[in-house]
């Protein structure tokens, strides 16, 4: 009891006190940045319109897939992970964004912040999603991507880990510049993604053989974690659209603030990824397969499809419509990527035969 009482006690006090300090300080690195980096500004803009985690599910990741099925394997998995856990958070923790903390604080800040198009997000604002996925696309790219300089392995790894910081860096000050992030949430985003990074690393061999079945149980149980969530929420009553409300309270033009990035459907978006994922298990050995025939053709007639089945987003039918055709399309879309591709476009090694013949369960 006594653990519980000091638990809430100590919550209240970083609620009540030291968050309210923590944003104030994170306000006015938002203003100096908006004012020092002004000359930057397209820059600043163009990285987080153009490396939003829909982007590079979309486009980035494909396109690299055309010329390296291994590195789309590892970032199809990467992000679908990472991405699921970031909407999860994101739903379930009501972190504020500069520009709507600026108006809705008790404290009367003297502090002007700027809104671009771009800041008018509709989700929570930790952990950001463009930090996560834009820092795990080029993480893999940067060590992935064998070298043939004839540097030292440390020195080679020293570089890349600053190339890692310095991406890491560009997206956090582009989404400051937006009032879209505080300083602190892109420090904890990338704290946690390091912890996911990590993880991963550590434990790969053992989820990339999942069977497909276990797979998809699991990815069924956690698809119930945010309708757990969301009635939770609605019980003690809590909005669980509190994020998109309050986009809607401050945002100067609501013709900035874009559907398909709500929290529900990012949700619905980021689970139908994972569940294609899940749906390809196993997937080990998978991007050892060889290339048989060129499939920037084939990738390139697959997005365009996905293209027009996005658009194509029925709005107009309610929630759970809208949510459950996004899941099935990048469902699809995982799923495509990383089975049905691979079918049509690679041959699979010549052992690989050789153990199905011998070992009838080889996989
Ligand atoms: O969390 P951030 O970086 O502010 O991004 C907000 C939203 O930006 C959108 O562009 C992404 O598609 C969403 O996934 C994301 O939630």
């Amino acid at each position: 009891m006594d653990f519980i009482s000091d638990l809430s006690g100590n919550m209240t006090e970083y609620v009540c006190i030291l968050l309210p300090q923590i944003y104030h300080e994170d306000l006015l690195i938002v203003e100096k940045v908006q004012k020092q980096m002004r000359n930057y500004q397209w820059l600043l803009l163009l990285l987080s319109e153009h490396f939003s985690a829909a982007k590079i599910m979309d486009y980035y990741v494909p396109l690299l897939g055309a010329f390296r099925h291994d590195l789309m394997v590892l970032l199809v998995t990467l992000l679908a992970c990472v991405n699921t856990l970031t909407s999860l958070i994101k739903w379930v923790m009501p972190a504020n964004r500069p520009y709507w903390w600026v108006h809705e604080s008790d404290d009367n800040y003297k502090i002007f912040l700027h809104q671009y198009r771009g800041s008018c997000e509709t989700t929570g604002a930790f952990p950001s999603s463009h930090c996560i996925a834009m820092v795990t696309f080029s993480y893999v790219l940067i060590f992935q991507i064998e070298w043939r300089h004839k540097w030292s392995s440390t020195f080679r790894t020293f570089v890349r880990v600053l190339l890692v910081v310095l991406v890491s860096i560009l997206v956090a000050l582009s989404r400051i510049y937006l009032a879209a992030q505080f300083a602190s949430h892109c420090l904890l985003t990338g704290l946690l993604l390091i912890g996911v990074i990590m993880l991963y690393e550590r434990h790969a061999n053992i989820f990339y053989s999942l069977s497909q079945l276990k797979a998809v149980l699991i990815t069924c149980c956690l698809n119930l974690l945010p309708v757990f969530v969301y009635f939770s929420m609605k019980r003690v009553g809590l909005d669980p659209h509190w994020s998109v409300r309050m986009a809607f309270k401050w945002c100067i033009d609501p013709e900035y603030m874009r559907h398909e990035d709500s929290s529900i459907f990012i949700l619905g978006r980021d689970f139908g990824y994972l569940m294609g994922v899940m749906m390809s298990m196993p997937l080990r050995g998978s991007h050892e397969r060889r290339i048989k025939m060129k499939r920037f053709p084939l990738i390139f007639a697959l997005e365009i499809l996905n293209y027009y089945a996005r658009l194509e987003t029925p709005k107009s039918y309610g929630r759970v419509a809208f949510v459950a055709y996004e899941f099935l399309r990048n469902a699809t879309h995982s799923f495509t990527l990383l089975t049905i591709l691979p079918k049509i476009t690679t041959k699979p090694r010549v052992e690989y035969y050789f153990f199905r013949a011998i070992l009838p369960h080889y996989k």
